[in-house]
C-alpha cells in the first residue's frame, strides 16, 4: 500500500464526513398482477461516516443497508433525501469520484471465469493511483491461488480477492459488505488488521455486517438500521450502556425447572419493560437484562433452590453490542 497521508493531505481530507446521507428514501415499484406496488427499502434515514473511522451498518434482513449503501455509491438514484459522498452527489459524479471510493462486489459481482492474479492487475491498472497491488496480495494471502478461476476458490477466498479489489485505487472511502463473512480465523484476523491500517490512513471504511461480535470488535460507530430508519446510532460504549443497564443475568434451566418456570413468582415471570427489568425466556435459557440488584439474584437463587435442582449455567456480564441489537430490532424472524 502507499503511505500514510502527508498532515498536509488528513486536513484537507478530514474536515468534513466522508459520507452524509440525509433523510434519504428509496421506493421501489414492484409489478403486482396487472398493477404495482410500492417497496419503501428506506424511509427517511440519516447518518454520517467519518474519514478514519469504522461506521458499521447493522440490521436484519430487508432493513434497507445495502439499499442505502447503494444509493451511497451512486448505483442506486434515490427517490428522496440526499447524499454527499466526499462532497459530491454521487449519482451526478463522474469517474474521478468513483476512483475515491472503493466498492466491495459480492461473490456475483466477481468475474466468475478470471483468475485472480490477472483481475486484480487488471483493476489495479483503472487507477491512476493504484494500491500496491503485490503487497495487499501478500497481505490477503492471495498469491497462493493466484490462476485458480474464481470459480473454483471457496467463499473465503473469493471475498479476500473482492477486498483487494475495493483496495486496488487506494481508495480514501471503502465500501465492505459482510467483509468478514465466511472467513476462516486466520483470514478474519488479517482482514481486521487491514481494517485497522485503513483507518490510520483517514480511509472512512462503511460496512454492514450480520456478525455483531465483529462490529463490537471493528466500529468506532454503530448504525442500527431497522425498516428502512435508522434506530439507534453510536459509538460501541454509548450502545451498550444506552439504557443505563446493569447487564445481562442468564440462567440456564434444566427441563424440570422450564416446566416450573410458569409458575414462577410474577416478580420474575412478569417484570416488564415499565419496571425497568426485562425476563425473557428463550430455548433453554431465561435472560433478564435491565436494571436490577442483587435482590433480583436473590429471588431467582431463591426460586431454583425451591425447584431442588441447580441450574445448568448462571453469568452475569455486560450487555453485548448483540443485545442491544436484539433489544431494537426485536427477536422475530423477517
Ligand atoms: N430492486 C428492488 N426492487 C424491489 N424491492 C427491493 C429492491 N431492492 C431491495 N428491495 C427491498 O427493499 C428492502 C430492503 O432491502 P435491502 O437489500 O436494502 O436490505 P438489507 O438490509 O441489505 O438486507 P440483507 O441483510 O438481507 O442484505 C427489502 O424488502 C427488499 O426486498
Amino acid at each position: 500500500m502507499t503511505p500514510p497521508p502527508s498532515p498536509q493531505d488528513s486536513a484537507t481530507t478530514n474536515t468534513a464526513a466522508a459520507l452524509e446521507v440525509c433523510n434519504l428514501q428509496m421506493e421501489f415499484k414492484v409489478a403486482a398482477g396487472r398493477g404495482h406496488h410500492s417497496v419503501k427499502a428506506v424511509n427517511g434515514l440519516s447518518f454520517q461516516a467519518a474519514h478514519g473511522q469504522v461506521t458499521a451498518l447493522l440490521g436484519p434482513n430487508g432493513a434497507g443497508k445495502t439499499t442505502t449503501l447503494e444509493c451511497a455509491q451512486g448505483l442506486l438514484k434515490p427517490t428522496g433525501g440526499s447524499v454527499r459522498l466526499l462532497g459530491e452527489n454521487p449519482w451526478n459524479a463522474g469517474p474521478a469520484l468513483r476512483a475515491r471510493a472503493g466498492v466491495m462486489l459480492q461473490d456475483g459481482g466477481l468475474p466468475q471465469s478470471a483468475r485472480p492474479g490477472e483481475f486484480l492487475k487488471h483493476i489495479s491498472s483503472m487507477y491512476r493511483r493504484p494500491a500496491d497491488m503485490q503487497e495487499l496480495m501478500d497481505t490477503l494471502g492471495i498469491n497462493s491461488y493466484l490462476k485458480t478461476p474464481l470459480r473454483r476458490l471457496s467463499g473465503g477466498q473469493k471475498q479476500r480477492v473482492a477486498l483487494a479489489a475495493a483496495l486496488a485505487g487506494d481508495p480514501e472511502v471503502v465500501f465492505l459488505d459482510e467483509p468478514s463473512a465466511g472467513l476462516d480465523p486466520q483470514s478474519r484476523a488479517v482482514v481486521f488488521d487491514l481494517i485497522a491500517q485503513l483507518k490510520q490512513r483517514g480511509t472512512a471504511v462503511v460496512l454492514t455486517t450480520h456478525l455483531l461480535d465483529d462490529a463490537q470488535r471493528l466500529a468506532d460507530h454503530v448504525v442500527i438500521v431497522d425498516r428502512g430508519t435508522v434506530r439507534r446510532s453510536g459509538t460501541v460504549a454509548e450502545l451498550i450502556a444506552g439504557d443505563d443497564t446493569t447487564g445481562v443475568l442468564r440462567v440456564g434451566l434444566t427441563a424440570r425447572q422450564r416446566d416450573l418456570w410458569e409458575e414462577a413468582p410474577p416478580s420474575l415471570t412478569g417484570a416488564g419493560p415499565e419496571s425497568g427489568v426485562q425476563v425473557e425466556m428463550h430455548q433453554e435459557e431465561v435472560t433478564v437484562t435491565g436494571t436490577f440488584g442483587p435482590q433480583l439474584l436473590e429471588e431467582i437463587t431463591t426460586w431454583l433452590a425451591t425447584t431442588g435442582e441447580l441450574p445448568t449455567s448462571m453469568t452475569l456480564q455486560p450487555r453485548t453490542l448483540e443485545d442491544v441489537f436484539l433489544a431494537v430490532a426485536g427477536r422475530e424472524i423477517r
